[in-house]
């Protein structure tokens, strides 16, 4: 089986299309997967540290990006259009999934013109524009949040949740052992978040008392690390600041409470990790969807959250000394983020990929048509290949896996 995954940009898109594909190689008949994303996204430096092999396509943003970048953005499209054709007939993929961003609408509308088998996993609670149009085409919609479904040509919709990486899983499923030390955890996503950023360094003028018995850890984005660093140092505050955490896994495990945006992956982290948090949405992400997002959390009980204009320095300091002295509160918290997690998201995921080649192509895909022989396909998937370097150019970095 071989699987290609368009999309990218951000962590938020990339992400859990790197939790599928290590799904498929490792649980499922894939022996390769592929992505397609562009030189500009977070895909360029992950995908190949991570093992696959990544195609690249000129696609730009059409929304949000002013005249000029509306303007830059259709001249793109029709040669986005033609490197997804090539890319396409050269990989002859089984089934291809949008993950959303910008290289995810042209390579998911060029397969399924070319009748591969398509499906989008849409992470939000309320669809960009790409997925609301792309789902008209393509056979499967995985949703994360009910309220997406409504979105959607009913038939194609299978609510399963947002897949999470393996190294995360793994030690979500461990012990959520009680802290020692109440500890932060603040990130903003994965570009990191002004708006939380001056906030908590606002809030610490509030919690001076404190500095002993908080430990915390600080994600901070490129352009603030300097600033957010000189911040703490100067209120006399001990803690971790970084642009970029790599092991989110850790991360997490250690907080006690998670202050952090409402990115729609972040949240199916914080569920299945089962951790109580300070939600304070994206307030420009498009359609508001970050706040939508964030209310799932919030109507069940397992997160709070504040808009980033209501909230100031001194109400979030309260919030966090709230939460750190009623621990039974926190407790309940965590809980009901548990009940809402899906760990299975990735496997379900996979299992319908894999029901759509079978129906399509049969039990060994299109391995004929790309001149493999399928008898030496081995079910139950072989092992991921190890990194070979940053290699991210178009076309000749495949490699089987
Ligand atoms: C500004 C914007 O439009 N952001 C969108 C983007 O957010 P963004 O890319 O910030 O995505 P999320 O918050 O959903 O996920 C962030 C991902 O990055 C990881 N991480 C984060 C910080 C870090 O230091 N290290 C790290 O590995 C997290 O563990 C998580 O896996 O995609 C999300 C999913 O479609 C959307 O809901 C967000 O609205």
């Amino acid at each position: 089986m071989k699987v290609l995954i368009a999309g990218g940009g951000t962590g938020g898109h990339l992400y859990p299309g790197i939790a599928l594909a290590e799904e498929v190689v490792t649980r499922h008949h894939a022996n390769q997967v592929v992505f397609v994303g562009t030189t500009r996204g977070l895909e360029a430096r992950v995908v190949p540290r991570e093992g696959y092999p990544l195609e690249t396509i000129q696609a730009r943003g059409l929304k949000g990006k002013g005249l000029v970048g509306f303007i830059q953005g259709l001249f793109a499209l029709p040669m986005s259009f033609i490197e997804s054709f090539r890319i396409l007939r050269r990989h002859k993929p089984d089934v291809v999934v949008g993950v959303g961003g910008y290289s995810s609408g042209p390579v998911v509308l060029a397969a399924a013109l070319l009748g591969i088998p398509t499906a989008v996993q849409e992470q939000n609670a309320l669809p960009g524009l790409t997925n609301k149009l792309l789902g008209k085409f393509v056979r499967v919609v995985f949703t994360a949040f009910e309220g997406a479904s409504a979105f959607f040509p009913a038939g194609k919709v299978q609510l399963v949740g947002n897949p999470i990486r393996r190294k995360l899983m793994d030690n979500f499923l461990r012990s959520n052992a009680p802290h020692e030390t109440f500890s932060l955890l603040v990130f903003g996503g994965s570009l990191g978040a002004r708006g939380i950023n001056q906030r908590m360094l606002d809030a610490l003028d509030h919690l001076g008392d404190l500095k002993g018995q908080l430990k915390i850890v600080h994600q901070t984005g490129k352009n603030d690390l300097e600033t957010v660093r000189q911040g703490y140092a100067a209120k006399g505050f001990d803690a971790e600041v970084v642009e970029f955490i790599d092991d989110m896994s850790s991360a997490y495990a250690l907080a006690s409470l998670v202050v952090c945006r409402a990115g729609a992956t972040t949240l199916a982290e914080l569920m299945v990790a089962k951790k109580a948090s300070i939600l304070i949405p994206f307030p420009f992400a498009t359609d508001n969807h970050q706040e939508v997002n964030a209310q799932a959390l919030v109507g069940s009980g397992a997160a709070l959250m504040f808009r980033e204009s209501e909230l100031s320095g001194e109400k979030l300091a309260s919030e966090i000394r709230r939460l750190k002295n009623e621990p039974e509160r926190l407790r309940q918290m965590e809980k009901k983020a548990g009940l809402m997690g899906r760990p299975e998201a990735a496997k379900e995921l996979a299992d319908v990929l894999v029901d759509l080649m079978v129906k399509k192509y049969g039990p060994d895909g299109r391995a004929e048509a790309r001149g493999e022989d399928p008898r030496a396909k081995k079910p139950g998937g072989s092992k991921k290949p190890k990194p070979e370097g940053g290699n991210s150019s178009s076309g000749s970095n495949e490699k089987q896996v």
